[in-house]
C-alpha cells in the first residue's frame, strides 16, 4: 500500500479539482457554511481523531490522512487557481490576495474594523472599479447609485442577506415579491399618518434625556450612552407601544446591553458574511442568539396581545401575521429594534461631536432654533423644524461625514450582467457602492473632510455631485424609517442645542478627540457605525434676549 500512495494522493488531488470545477464553482454556498464546516473540517477531524485512537494500524491512518490532504489541497489549488487567473472579475484591478479568498481583509475589516477606510485607500490606488473579494467589486461612482440600487436595476440583493435563513426579516428578504408586500406594511407604519401620532413620544424621550442631562449640569457625561438609550427607548414605544424606560433608569435594559456588546461582530459581514451565518448555528452561540430572539418574539406576542387600539409599528404589522409562529415577523421585530436605535443614534452622536469641534457651527445652530422658538410655541413641532435650513444642514453633514452605513450594501448582477456607472459587469458579481468613500471625494464635495452645513443651504458649490449623497441608500430598499431618524434627530438637536451648550470633558483635546483617533480606533464600522465612547459637559443656556434679536437680524437679512 506504501508504494501505491503517491497514485492514491493524485487521485484524491484530482477529485478535489473536479469537485470545484464541476460542482462548487456554481450556485451559492453561503448559507451551507456550517454543513460545509462539517463535512470538510469536523467530520475528517473526528475520523482522524478516531482512527488514532481505535484503530492500531498506522498504514490505515497514513492512507486516510493522505486522502484528505491531497482532496483538500486539490480543491484549494483549483480554486485559487481559478479566482486568480481564470475568473469572470481578473479585468478588474484591486490587491492580490482579494483575488483569492475575503479573508485577506480579516484584520482589518473584523478585528480592527476600518473597512470604510481601507476601501477609501483601495480606490485612491486603484481607480473607481476595484475589485475588493474574489467575487466583488466596490464602484466608487455616483452613477452606479443609480444603476445598482434604483426601482429599475437589473441588481438583486446578494447572499449576505441569507444572515438569518431560513427567516427573512423584510432587509434580509430576497424575494422582491414578499419584500414589497411586506414593505408596505411598514411604509405604513413609518409613514407620514403615523409619524403625526409618533410626534408627542419623540418629544417625552427628548424631555426626558434633557432632564437627565440637567441633573447632571456642568458634570462629564459619556455622551454615546446616553443617547443609545434615548435612541432604544424612542424605538420601543415606536415599534411595540412601550419605552424600554433606559433613560429613566439610567442603566442598559439587559438584552440591549447584550446587543451593544456583539454589535462588533459585525465587522465579519464585512470579511465573509457566511462566517456569521455559520457562527451564529453554533452549538453554545446558537443558544445564545435563540435567547435574543425568544426575547424579541415575547415583545411580538405581548404586544398581539394588546390588540390595535395602540399605534406603533407593530400594529400594522400583526394585521398580516399568520399567528405567534410567523418567525419573520420575529426577524422584523429584531430589524426595527437594531435597524432604528442603533443607526440614529451612532449619527447622532457623531453630529454632537462635530458639533463641539465646531464652536461657530455650534453658535449659529443654537441661534436659528432660539429664533424659532421666539415665534413658535415651546417645544417646536417637528414640521417647524424640518423647515430650518441650518439644523438641516448640520444633520446632512452628520451624515455624510460618517453615514450610519459607512461601506455601502451588497447587491449581485443577474445572469446576463449589467452596466454600471458604462462599464460592462459580468453576470453575478457582487457590487457595492462604497457610502463612506463617495461621500469623502473631492470630485464630489468640495473640502470633503470638513463639516460645512451651509454647504446644504447658502453655499451649494460646495455640492458637487448631489447624487452621490446616500446615507439612506435608494429604490426599493432604502432605508424604511428615513422620514422617523430625521424626526428623531431634528427634535433631540433642537431640544439639546437649544437648551444646553456642551464641550468636551476636560483632559480631552480637539485633536485627540478628532473621529479618526478617538478611543485608539476611531468610528469603527461594525456594518452600522460605531461611534466610541466620549465625554462632554453639559451646561444649561438661557436663551438671552440679545441671542433672539441677533438671530432674528440675521434671518431678516
Ligand atoms: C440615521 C439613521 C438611519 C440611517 C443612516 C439608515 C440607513 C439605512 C440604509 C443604508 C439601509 C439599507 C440597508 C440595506 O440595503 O441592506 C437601511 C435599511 C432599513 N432601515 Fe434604516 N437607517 C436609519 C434609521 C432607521 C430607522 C429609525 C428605522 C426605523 C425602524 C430604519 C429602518 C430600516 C429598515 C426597516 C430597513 C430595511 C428596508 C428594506 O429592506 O426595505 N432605519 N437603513
Amino acid at each position: 500500500m506504501e508504494s501505491s500512495l503517491p497514485t492514491i494522493a493524485t487521485g484524491a488531488a484530482i477529485l478535489g479539482v473536479l469537485s470545484h470545477q464541476r460542482y462548487f464553482i456554481h450556485g451559492e454556498w453561503d448559507r451551507h457554511a456550517l454543513t460545509l464546516l462539517y463535512l470538510f473540517i469536523a467530520c475528517p477531524l473526528a475520523l482522524t481523531v478516531f482512527l488514532t485512537v481505535s484503530v492500531d494500524s498506522a498504514p490505515v491512518r497514513r492512507l486516510w490522512l493522505v486522502l484528505w490532504a491531497s482532496y483538500t489541497g486539490g480543491l484549494l489549488l483549483s480554486i485559487a487557481v481559478y479566482r486568480t487567473v481564470l475568473h469572470r472579475l481578473c479585468q478588474f484591478p484591486g490587491p492580490v490576495a482579494a483575488r483569492v479568498t475575503a479573508f485577506w481583509s480579516f484584520k482589518c475589516s473584523a478585528v480592527e474594523l476600518q473597512w470604510h477606510t481601507r476601501v477609501q485607500s483601495l480606490h485612491e490606488t486603484y481607480g473607481d472599479f476595484v475589485r475588493i473579494k474574489p467575487r466583488e467589486i466596490s464602484i466608487n461612482d455616483p452613477s452606479a447609485i443609480k444603476d445598482i440600487h434604483s426601482a429599475s436595476t437589473q441588481c438583486s440583493k446578494g447572499p449576505f442577506y441569507d444572515l438569518n435563513y431560513p427567516h427573512r426579516s423584510l432587509q434580509m428578504a430576497r424575494d422582491k415579491r414578499f419584500h414589497s408586500n411586506r414593505r408596505r406594511l411598514w411604509d405604513r407604519g413609518l409613514g407620514t399618518k403615523a409619524q403625526v401620532e409618533y410626534e408627542p413620544f419623540i418629544q417625552e424621550h427628548c424631555e426626558e434625556l434633557a432632564r437627565q442631562l440637567g441633573i447632571r449640569h456642568s458634570e462629564p457625561v459619556e455622551v454615546t450612552t446616553w443617547i443609545n438609550w434615548f435612541a432604544f427607548d424612542t424605538m420601543g414605544r415606536l415599534v411595540f407601544g412601550k419605552s424600554f424606560d433606559m433613560l429613566k433608569a439610567s442603566a442598559y435594559h439587559p438584552r440591549m446591553e447584550q446587543l451593544e456588546k456583539v454589535k462588533k461582530l459585525g465587522g465579519l459581514l464585512h470579511c465573509a458574511p457566511w462566517t456569521l451565518i455559520m457562527l451564529r448555528k453554533l452549538p453554545l452561540i446558537r443558544h445564545k442568539a435563540r435567547e435574543w430572539i425568544d426575547w424579541c418574539g415575547e415583545q411580538v406576542e405581548e404586544r398581539r396581545q394588546r390588540g390595535l387600539a395602540n399605534m406603533d409599528l407593530f400594529h400594522f404589522l400583526i394585521q398580516q401575521s399568520v399567528g405567534p409562529t410567523d418567525q419573520d415577523l420575529i426577524y422584523d421585530s429584531e430589524l426595527a429594534i437594531v435597524a432604528g436605535s442603533d443607526t440614529t443614534a451612532a449619527t447622532t452622536s457623531a453630529i454632537l461631536f462635530l458639533l463641539a469641534q465646531n464652536r461657530e457651527c455650534l453658535t449659529r445652530l443654537r441661534e436659528e432654533i432660539v429664533a424659532l422658538r421666539s415665534t413658535v410655541p415651546t417645544p417646536a413641532s417637528h414640521s417647524s423644524l424640518a423647515a430650518l435650513p441650518y439644523l438641516n444642514g448640520c444633520i446632512n453633514e452628520g451624515l455624510r461625514l460618517y453615514p450610519a452605513v459607512m461601506s455601502g450594501t451588497q447587491r449581485q448582477t443577474g445572469p446576463n450582467g449589467t452596466v454600471i456607472a458604462g462599464r460592462s459587469i459580468p453576470p453575478d458579481t457582487l457590487v457595492s457602492t462604497p457610502t463612506y468613500t463617495l461621500h469623502r471625494d473631492p470630485r464630489n464635495f468640495t473640502l470633503p473632510d470638513n463639516f460645512i452645513p451651509e454647504r446644504w443651504s447658502t453655499r451649494p458649490e460646495l455640492v458637487l455631485r448631489r447624487e452621490a449623497f446616500n446615507p439612506f441608500s435608494t429604490g426599493p430598499y432604502a432605508c424604511a424609517g428615513k422620514s422617523i431618524a430625521l424626526m428623531e434627530m431634528r427634535m433631540l438637536l433642537a431640544t439639546l442645542v437649544g437648551r444646553f451648550d456642551f464641550t468636551f470633558a476636560p483632559g480631552y483635546d480637539t485633536k485627540t478627540l478628532s473621529l479618526a483617533s478617538l478611543g485608539g480606533h476611531g468610528v469603527q464600522d461594525c456594518f452600522t457605525t460605531h461611534v466610541p465612547p466620549y465625554e462632554m459637559v453639559f451646561t444649561k443656556v438661557t436663551a438671552g434676549l440679545d441671542m433672539v434679536a441677533r438671530a432674528a437680524n440675521r434671518m431678516e437679512s
